[in-house]
This record gives C-alpha cells, structure tokens and sequence, in this order.
C-alpha cells in the first residue's frame, strides 16, 4: 500500500475483489478480497487488503459505499499487449495463408498496402481495426477510441514485385520526418511514433542508416522483423555479405536499442541472442503468423533463458486472429510443439504465457513504467472479466478458485467474459462517446 503524499490527486473510483498480474519474481500473483483505488489521473493509487477498507477510505479520502465490488466469477488482470500487428493489412486477415512470408508478401500483401494511398480506404480500415480490436481486449486511430499505442510509418526503398509500392531513400527519409514530427505535435497523452524499417530485405543500407540515425536523435522506438523464415534469412545474408548474422545487419546501423522490439526472431542463434541481451532490444512472439506462413516455431524457453525481453504479437495479416487471447493459446501449442519434439523441452505454463501477455509484452515495448501490471503509481491499464458471463462461452460447473478462473479464460474465454476495459483510468469498454462540449 502506499503513502498518499500531499500531492496525490483524488480517488476516482475504487474496486474490491480478486486481483491477478505478475511481477518480476511471480508470473501469477493473486490477492483476493483486494482494493483498488485509481486516482482522477487514471492512475493506480492503492492496493490493499479488503479488510482494510475503513482505515483505507479514510487515508485515500473516498467513501466506502461507492466501491466496485467484482462478483465470485470476476477478476481484474492487466491489459493485454499487442506487440506486433499491421493496422493496414486487417482487411484480409484470415485469407491468404497458403504461401510462405516472402511470396505472401509480394502476391497479397504489398498489393493491398499501396492501396492506402486512398485515404478514403485508410480510413476505412484503420476505424475497423481499433474498434474491433478493443473488443477483442487489447490496446491509427487508436488515440481517438483512447487506446494506448506505437504507431509506425512502414519503410521500404528496395521492392521489385510490386513496382509503384516503393519509396526513393529520400522520400522514405522525408515521409518518416514529417510523420514523426506531425504524430508528436498532436501531443497524443498515449501514443507514440515508431521508426518502422519494414525488414532488411526491403531496406538499402543507406536507408537502414538514416532510419538508425533518426531514431537515435528523437530517442524513439523502432520496430521491424527479423529471421522470420529460413530463405529470408538465405537472401540477408546474400544482400549483406559483410555482415556476420542478420542481428549484425540491424546493430550495424544502430537499429537495436533498448527501445527496439523486432517481430519473430524464431531462427536467431544463441550469438544473435546474446546481442539482443546487451542491446536491451526485445522480441515480439507472433506464433499465429509463425504457423500460418509456416515460417518456424520459436523457442521462447531458450529466449527467456538469454533474458531477452520478450511480449507477444498477433501480427496481423500474417496472424489471421487479432485476438490476444488467440495468441496467448499458439504461444501455449508453440511451446507443446516443441515438447512433443524434445521431450526434455521445458514446457511454459499458462502463468508464464500469462506474464508475456501483460507485463512482457510492457517491458517489450519499454513501457514497464507505465503499465503491465498492477503497482501503485502506474497507470491503470486493466479489464475485468468475468469468466460466467451470461451467453459466454465458459461453462462453470463447479465454483473454483481464482488460477482455475484465469486458466479457464485464458484457453476458453473470449471478449463476452471482457465486461470492462480501461487504458490509463479510463473506461474504453463499453465505449461511450465523450460529451459534445
Ligand atoms: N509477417 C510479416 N513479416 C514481414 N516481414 C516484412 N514485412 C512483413 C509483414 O508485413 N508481415
Ligand atoms: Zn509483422
């Protein structure tokens, strides 16, 4: 529990019921019969024991008949973090996963992308993706719907499939300038702009640079994809000779930094692991996609074991579910896959998968400060959920415990059992719209 300090802002609203998240130490803490208490600044103020609540109420200044309680089949667990997901290609989301990444690129991909040329169609889609995906409980018009966010313009100036769907450096350099600049002078309180490279076959070195040198200068984030599939991996090394691994490609032009998350990695050697260790770069796990393209199977035990950072992704379009919870379930068959291939494979539990979702996915995206798990001052990114939702799809037969409670909705539940989302304090589900002035 903490001090309140003269500063503090007022209560806003307070919760009592089981609380699930994770630490550092404990990939699943449970407290039950809890308080929370989240200031007018959508922040988390309090955590305390439910018996406490007089001497609570009184500290924290609020009145203990206005408090939430959660009923015996509801928790409030953090927010799930998408780490990777491509707003442009949600149109086609469960089609087109009959070839693998680089033929997938050029036969489905790039054609859709340089359509949003149309701002008509971007704007189209991109109202589709964050709306939908609220529903489907994680975090572009995101900002609008008040949803936390990265946000990146995609970089490619070497493309020779689809010839119009391609930059100049210069264009590229000017394009990521301008949206920077624009993006941080709309002073969005939760998102924030990302240096895209799309990946190093669609980059000159000379591009891959100036992107390095732009991140470096704002100090901003920077995302891209990385050993993906065996034959993108054969042509890096043909198109970059001189470097020594595809990990080299990117460290080389500065593209690897403690605010660096690159998507899949699933045939990254233990060398290249060690370089995303020492760099603070992490890794967005994308199992659905992995499967879909038949691109390979990540070792996130071998990941973890070189304490890399590591959250996870559904990066649509390659991912056919936008769902975090669908990604929760391939990263769960991703780690049996390879128990079933190496029965000396340790297997990650459901708390572990659990933890990646929440405070992995925040420490990933060097957000750890701010959100992925319940600590007092961070702020309040949460959903509540109830795993006997009236017309859900969980059946409970017996009463059971809060870990029961949470495994159950990890492998059954879906957004029927998600009764309310909050991004920063504020309720975004069920979204209501913001008062006319
Ligand atoms: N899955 C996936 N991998 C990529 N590598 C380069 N671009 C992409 C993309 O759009 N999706
Ligand atoms: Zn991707």
């Amino acid at each position: 529990m903490a001090n309140p300090d003269k500063s503090s802002a007022a209560i806003a609203y307070v919760y009592r019921g089981t609380f699930v998240h994770s630490t550092q130490q404990t990939a699943l803490q449970v407290q039950e019969d809890a308080l929370l208490g989240v200031d007018t600044e959508g922040k988390i103020a309090f955590i305390g024991e439910g018996k406490k609540l007089e001497a609570l109420s009184q500290v924290f200044q609020f009145s203990p008949s206005e408090v939430t309680q959660l009923t015996e089949h509801e928790f409030l667990m953090p927010g799930l973090v998408d780490t990777h997901i491509h707003a442009c290609q949600y149109s086609y989301a469960g089609t087109a996963l009959d070839l693998p990444l680089l033929q997938w690129l050029n036969t489905y991909t790039f054609p859709v992308e340089s359509r949003f040329k149309d701002l008509e169609f971007a704007r189209r889609v991109y109202t589709h993706v964050v709306v939908t995906r609220k529903h489907h409980n994680s975090c572009s018009k995101s900002y609008d719907f008040g949803q936390r966010a990265l946000v990146g313009k995609v970089c490619m100036d070497r493309n020779d499939s689809v010839k119009h769907y391609r930059e100049s450096i210069q264009e590229s350099h000017d394009e990521t300038c301008r949206f920077i600049k624009e993006f941080l002078d709309k002073k969005y309180p939760l998102a924030k702009p990302v240096v895209t490279p799309r990946f190093a076959l669609s980059c000159s070195r000379e591009l891959l640079e100036q992107l390095g040198k732009i991140a470096k200068n704002n100090n901003l984030h920077i995302q891209s994809h990385i050993s993906e599939n065996k034959e993108e991996i054969q042509l890096v090394k043909e198109l970059f000779p001189e470097s020594e691994s595809y990990t080299d490609v990117y460290h080389k032009y500065n593209l690897l930094t403690d605010k660096t998350v690159m998507a899949h990695g699933c045939h990254l050697s233990d060398k290249e692991l060690a370089v995303f260790k020492e760099t603070g770069a992490s890794l967005s796990h994308c199992p659905n996609s992995n499967f879909s393209l038949c691109s390979g199977v990540l070792n996130v035990r071998n990941v973890l074991k070189h304490k890399v950072k590591l959250g996870l992704g559904t990066d649509v379009a390659g991912g056919y579910s936008s769902s975090m919870l669908d990604a929760v379930r391939r990263t769960l068959d991703a780690s049996k896959i390879l128990t079933i291939q190496d029965p000396k494979h340790e297997t990650l539990s459901f708390e572990e998968v659990f933890r990646l979702a929440t405070l992995g996915g925040s420490q990933a995206l060097s957000l750890d400060d701010q959100t992925g798990n319940f600590e007092v001052g961070k702020d309040f990114d949460a959903l509540r959920v109830n795993v006997a939702a009236p017309g859900g799809p969980i059946d409970l037969i017996h009463s059971e415990g809060p870990k029961t409670l949470l495994e159950k909705f990890l492998n059954l539940g879906d957004d029927r059992n998600i009764v309310e989302v909050f991004v920063a304090g504020k309720k975004v589900v069920p979204f209501t719209e913001p008062k006319a002035e």
